[in-house]
């Protein structure tokens, strides 16, 4: 078994023994993130074996097939190098373990029903691991943590399960800063790599690594804790910003403005970087991410707090602009019908982890609507809402259509086709209907 984690700083060395495959990989979590984060990690060292605990996931990639949907070229790459042998699956992590020398967790931390950070399957993957874990290997998490928890929660927790001294083996926290839909790209390089290591030793390691994977900069910061937070304040920067730019679309009312025309011409200098409103914040990073704070450490947090309120309440904002506009056509809605389109939180994603659909579907629901809904890539399965395919969509009278995803599917809705004029609310200004006679409200440029 390689030392990985030497006591040296031959990082040339390293990296000529990693890159050669003589440092076996195992990749913890084969979903949108551990997918193609194993084929890039394959397709350098070409030694790697993908564990999953979902054996239809394991099964599809041992037949080089891809599980994960719209990553472009990521089918071909696993494809290619399940078939040359650079990457394998299996659902036994312990064995896995035993096999390698570099372990990689990337699987699901998300919130529980509290909005608690549940950390479940980090620690049964980690516990898994600990049980193949030998003096030498290095531990890298990717999955982002609450900050603390590499240190002070996992490093102990494999010391104790391995039996290992906690200076036997390497532990670093690694972030990944990937976006669906490019994620081959993003993990190649995008963006610059952080690396953050329990020891100057694991940062090393880990930062070798990294320097053979990522084709930009390496920035090593002081331990695995400060690169936690890296990872945790760009998720808290962003839904801080997004809520500052929901709250200045419900300006646009009382102004009688284009508040959206506003935050573009405010972006065209540097110091202003407002987002874009929208139905609500979904997904499970950006919504979950300030929790990781909030109910972790113990000082207050009321500008994160006060920021997932205005998000969580955008749903509702754009399910009564639908409820407004059937009154101002003295439509009841206990007589109406609502289309809603897209369910996903995002377009291209099959994801609905805290959809902002869930709230409109059932803000309109509780209102009395008969609410359809439809999506290219989900059912309307646990949706307030019945599930209609998009050629059927507009084959009932409708009242109202609420765009909460803007799925590129939904370009090709004939939007003059309709005998009777529709409420139309567009969360995500992706509609053209200046020169139809829909009743249209655009969440951030009013009504139109
Ligand atoms: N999706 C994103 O845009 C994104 C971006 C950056 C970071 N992340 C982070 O990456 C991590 C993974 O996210 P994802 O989008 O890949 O999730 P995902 O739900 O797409 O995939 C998770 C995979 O892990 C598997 N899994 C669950 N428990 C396991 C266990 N104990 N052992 C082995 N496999 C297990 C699941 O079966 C699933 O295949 C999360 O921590 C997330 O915060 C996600
Ligand atoms: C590496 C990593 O962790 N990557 C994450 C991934 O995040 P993600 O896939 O969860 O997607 P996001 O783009 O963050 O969207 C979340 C929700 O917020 C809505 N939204 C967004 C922007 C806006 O201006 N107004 C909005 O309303 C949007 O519709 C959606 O519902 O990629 C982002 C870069 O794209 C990263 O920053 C983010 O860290």
């Amino acid at each position: 078994m390689s030392q990985f984690l030497e006591p040296n700083d031959r990082s040339a060395e390293r990296q000529a023994a990693f890159e050669s495959g003589d440092v076996p990989v195992a990749v913890y979590g084969l979903g949108k993130m551990g997918l193609p984060l194993a084929a890039v990690y394959a397709e350098v060292t070409g030694n790697v074996t993908g564990v999953d605990i979902d054996e239809s996931v394991v099964e599809r990639i041992r037949n080089g097939e891809c599980p994960v949907e719209r990553e472009p070229g990521l089918p071909e790459l696993v494809s290619e190098l399940v078939e040359e042998g650079a990457l394998t699956a299996s659902s036994d992590p312990t064995a896995a373990a035993a096999d390698a020398a570099v372990h990689v967790v990337i699987v699901p931390t998300l919130v529980d029903a509290d909005n608690q950070p549940d950390l479940s399957a980090v620690r049964s993957v980690v516990t898994d691991i600990a049980q193949g874990l030998d003096p030498g290997d290095l531990l890298i998490v990717e999955s982002t943590l609450p900050p603390g928890t590499t240190e002070n929660v996992l490093w102990p927790l494999v010391t104790e399960e391995s039996g290992l001294n906690p200076d036997a083996f390497g532990i670093a926290f690694c972030p990944e800063r990937t976006s669906s839909g490019r994620a081959l790209q993003d993990i190649r390089g995008t963006h610059p790599k952080i690396v953050g290591g329990a020891t100057r030793e694991s940062t090393q390691a880990a930062a070798d690594i990294y320097g053979t994977l990522v084709d930009n900069d390496i920035v090593t910061v002081a331990d695995a804790t400060t690169a936690e937070m890296v990872k945790v304040f760009e998720g808290l920067y962003r839904d801080v910003n997004i809520a500052l730019a929901n709250e200045l679309a419900r300006f646009a009312d009382e102004l009688d403005r284009d508040v959206r025309e506003a935050i573009a011409a405010a972006n065209t200098q540097p110091y202003c970087d407002l987002h874009i409103p929208g139905p609500g914040v979904g997904g499970h990073c950006i919504p979950y991410y300030p929790y990781f704070v909030i109910n972790w450490l113990t000082t207050d947090a009321p500008l994160l707090e006060t920021s997932r309120s205005i998000n969580d309440a955008m749903p509702g904002f754009v399910a009564d602009k639908a409820l407004e506009g059937l009154a101002a056509k003295e439509v009841d809605a206990d007589d109406a019908t609502a289309l809603v389109l897209g369910l996903t939180y995002r377009a291209g994603v099959r994801e609905t982890r805290a959809s902002p659909a869930y709230g409109v579907c059932e803000r309109l629901s509780d209102a009395g609507v008969d609410v359809l809904a439809t999506d290219p890539l989900v059912s309307a399965d646990g949706f307030d809402a019945t599930d209609v395919p998009l050629t059927e969509a507009f084959d009932s009278d409708l009242d109202a259509v609420v765009l909460v995803t803007a799925h590129e599917e939904f370009d090709a809705i004939d939007w003059d086709s309709f005998d009777e004029p529709l409420v139309v609310v567009d969360g995500r200004d992706a509609l053209e209907l200046s020169g139809t006679d829909h009743l249209v409200y655009t969440v951030g440029r009013g009504y139109e």
